[in-house]
């Protein structure tokens, strides 16, 4: 396993590239731990499939060197890199049976054939296709096929680093959610390095100890799940991650207040703005009280999802949602509070810090 220095990397397509624009990936600098588990996770374009290239070698990056501990890989061919790759479309060979599948990587590296079959068959078990072992590939679903690459890309136990890119595109929805249960699993058991490459954000929460939440080029934050959630360092990662997404509003900032159309809002702390910018008070859905008492909103829905309802609302003539429990009542003359705890300040969509 290897620990993953990307050291000032830049890449664009297009050679003549000078401007911030022209790069598909803007700079990332960044260590990723031996061992960790991490999703790249971020909407179509924004540069997830280039920085994974770029980690697996099918893809040498415009600027920047890119190390596995701390060897300079970055002109080393794919090959030489010592990795697994699991793409979003199956790779196997169909005139071999699955169980020839799975052995292929391991018989290929002279791994000793009692050895060869230990291994083969956890991965059988793991992946659910152990009363196919036998069967040629050629007869199988697009999903069977996916789980031999998946298989394939998990048995070694050498490698560097498992990289996946949309692994479970072609997975049906009740095996995708097994699926990912058992590659956090293997993962907690075997210690790989492991990059997971997705637009979903369920896929990636599950999946990974860290998520890179990537966006226009950029990575713009590394955290946990509950980092990304409780302390976003963009907007965008406010709105990416959860269901409904951060309330973003223009605000004007004045020492500790905060005000939002007519309505005035008391900060934990005054923000650290350094010049004048776009200023935005971003509220998860979860952090806004409704109630009796406060500043009025109108309610244009309310969404039951079981546990809880969604109540999208206007407040100071935007768009508001709330997240109440599934017995709250809905007011009448319905007013809300936002927690002090749940309150972010963005400056040009950057969370800003608060004094104090
Ligand atoms: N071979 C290429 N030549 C030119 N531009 C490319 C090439 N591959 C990707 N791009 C551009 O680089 C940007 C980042 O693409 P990339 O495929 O890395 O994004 P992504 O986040 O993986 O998207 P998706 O989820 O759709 O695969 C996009 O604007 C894309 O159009």
């Amino acid at each position: 396993m290897a620990r993953i220095n990307l050291d000032h990397i830049r890449h664009a397509y297009t050679p003549a590239a000078r401007a911030a624009g022209d790069y598909a990936l803007k700079e990332v600098h960044h260590e990723w731990d031996d061992g960790g588990a991490y999703a790249l996770l971020g909407p179509s374009g924004c540069g997830k499939t280039t920085l994974l290239n770029i980690i697996s070698g099918l893809l040498h990056p415009s600027d920047g060197r890119i190390e596995f501990d701390g060897v300079d890989v970055t002109t080393l061919p794919t090959q030489a890199r010592n990795i697994a790759q699991v793409f979003q479309f199956p790779v196997v060979y169909d005139t071999m049976t699955v169980y020839d599948n799975l052995a292929f990587p391991l018989r290929n590296r002279h791994v000793p054939e009692d050895q060869v079959n230990k291994r083969v068959n956890e991965i059988l078990d793991m992946i659910d296709l152990q009363p196919m072992a036998k069967k040629r590939a050629q007869g199988l679903t697009a999903d069977q096929k996916q789980k031999i690459s998946l298989g394939r890309g998990l048995v070694r136990s050498d490698v560097n680093a498992i990289l996946f890119d949309e692994p479970l595109t072609v997975i049906d929805p009740h095996m995708k959610w097994v699926l990912r249960s058992q590659l956090k699993r293997l993962h907690r058991q075997s210690g790989f390095t492991m990059v997971y490459v997705t637009h979903d954000q369920t896929e990636a929460l599950t999946f990974a100890d860290k998520v890179v939440v990537m966006y226009d080029g950029q990575i713009v934050q590394i955290g946990t799940p509950a980092e990304l959630f409780e302390r976003p360092s963009h907007t965008f990662v406010g709105y990416f991650i959860g269901s409904p997404g951060m309330n973003v509003m223009p605000a004007k900032i004045s020492g500790t207040t905060a005000t939002v159309g007519d309505q005035s809002i008391a900060l934990p702390g005054a923000p650290k703005l350094a010049s004048q910018s776009k200023l935005e008070l971003g509220i998860r859905p979860e952090f806004v009280r409704l109630g009796r008492e406060g500043m009025p909103v109108t309610i244009s829905k309310v969404e039951d999802i079981g546990r809880q309802k969604i109540v999208r609302a206007r407040f100071c003539d935007q768009p508001l949602s709330i997240v109440v429990s599934e017995d709250a009542d809905i007011p009448t003359d319905p007013k809300i509070t936002f927690d002090p705890a749940g309150i972010g300040i963005f400056a040009d969509s950057w969370r800003v810090g608060l004094e104090g």
